[in-house]
């Protein structure tokens, strides 16, 4: 008894403390902790770093806090204009300490699955090794889920999901061979708690926070961030774009603090980081750590036998 009251008091002070810290910092409390006093990104210093969907947002400016540390980079991507563009902004952020053999650009589309391992042996073989695989490439969506084409669910499973599935088990081979080796995947907080309007991205973000972990894996789950995420998002149609352009006033972290702080998390090993704006953060502590607050059926039960009460007063 007493050990069950000292568990449940010790719980709750947990509880209390990061809803407290998660008001005043844009992250959870590992990671708060972590970018106070743990180990500085400067650690991670001349690995090798594979970053998929590197041309644009989270993954272009986690490549720039990198490459600020000196880390060598396999930037991977479609397009090879923009993957250039981000390599040489690399090489000017890195303050000489990149030269341009340490940045490599890999034009790849991540649903092509055949050519996964051609591109990543690329990358070994142009640096030797690769320490660290950062799944990032993926696009959200914005759609009732009832409308969707299971075509759409099918092509965004393929990139969100099977494609770092994959990507993973290829690097993973490679890590066991060199005996050492991180995966990171870029989920989402949509992977923690449900969104509205994003039924089927939901499930593809939740479904990757269930990878096995035989190797150190690291979940990155940001909140709504500034890139072209909802330009880019699916709709219910196969082939559709939102097309919806972020404005300045939107409420969103910028893609700069959050590659920073998932830099802070590859470098402190975390296990499952989240960052976002306030007030989503203590919103998310609170929906794990209390789920029945995120069940509408739960408050619609209520109300009906609220109803149900008052129907029976009546009769
Ligand atoms: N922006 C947000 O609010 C937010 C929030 C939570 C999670 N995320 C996650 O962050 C990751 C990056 O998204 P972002 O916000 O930077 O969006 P973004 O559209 O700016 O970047 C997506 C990147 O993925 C690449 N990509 C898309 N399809 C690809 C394909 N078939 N093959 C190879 N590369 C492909 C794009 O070219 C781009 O480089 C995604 O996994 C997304 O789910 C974003």
């Amino acid at each position: 008894m007493i050990f069950f009251t000292v568990l449940g008091a010790g719980m709750l002070i947990y509880w209390g403390v990061c809803t407290v810290l998660a008001f005043v910092s844009d992250c959870d409390l590992e990671l708060f902790f972590y970018e106070k006093f743990g180990k500085s990104p400067r650690r991670l210093k001349g690995k090798v770093v594979f970053i998929t969907g590197a041309s644009s947002g989270i993954g272009e400016f986690t490549a720039y806090a990198l490459a600020k540390f000196g880390v060598k980079l396999a930037l991977a991507a479609r397009r090879p204009n923009e993957l250039l563009r981000v390599k040489r902004k690399c090489l000017e952020l890195s303050n000489n300490q990149l030269s341009d053999h340490d940045v490599l650009v890999v034009p790849m589309d991540m649903t092509d699955f055949q050519s996964h391992k051609r591109h990543f042996q690329y990358a070994v073989q142009h640096f030797g090794h690769v320490d660290i695989l950062f799944n990032n490439a993926g696009r959200s969506q914005r759609a009732l889920w009832e409308n969707i084409e299971l075509e759409v669910d099918k092509q965004m499973f393929d990139l969100n999901v099977f494609g770092a599935v994959n990507l993973s088990r290829i690097a993973l081979d490679h890590f066991n061979r060199v005996g050492s080796g991180h995966i990171a995947v870029v989920t989402s907080l949509a992977g923690v708690m449900g969104v509205p309007y994003s039924g089927s991205y939901c499930g593809t973000k939740f479904a990757v926070h269930k990878l096995p972990k035989n190797i150190h894996v690291t979940l990155l789950c940001p909140g709504p961030t500034f890139t072209n995420f909802l330009a880019e998002s699916f709709t219910d149609k196969p082939g559709e774009k939102y097309g919806l352009q972020v404005q300045p006033t939107d409420k969103r972290m910028t893609a700069d603090r959050c590659g920073y702080l998932n830099a802070v998390a590859l470098v402190n090993k975390t296990k499952e980081s989240w960052m976002a704006i306030r007030p989503i953060i203590p919103l998310a502590y609170m929906m794990v750590y209390f789920p029945i607050l995120s069940r509408p059926n739960y408050i619609y039960k209520l109300r009906d036998s609220k109803n149900d009460t008052e129907i029976n007063k009546k009769d």
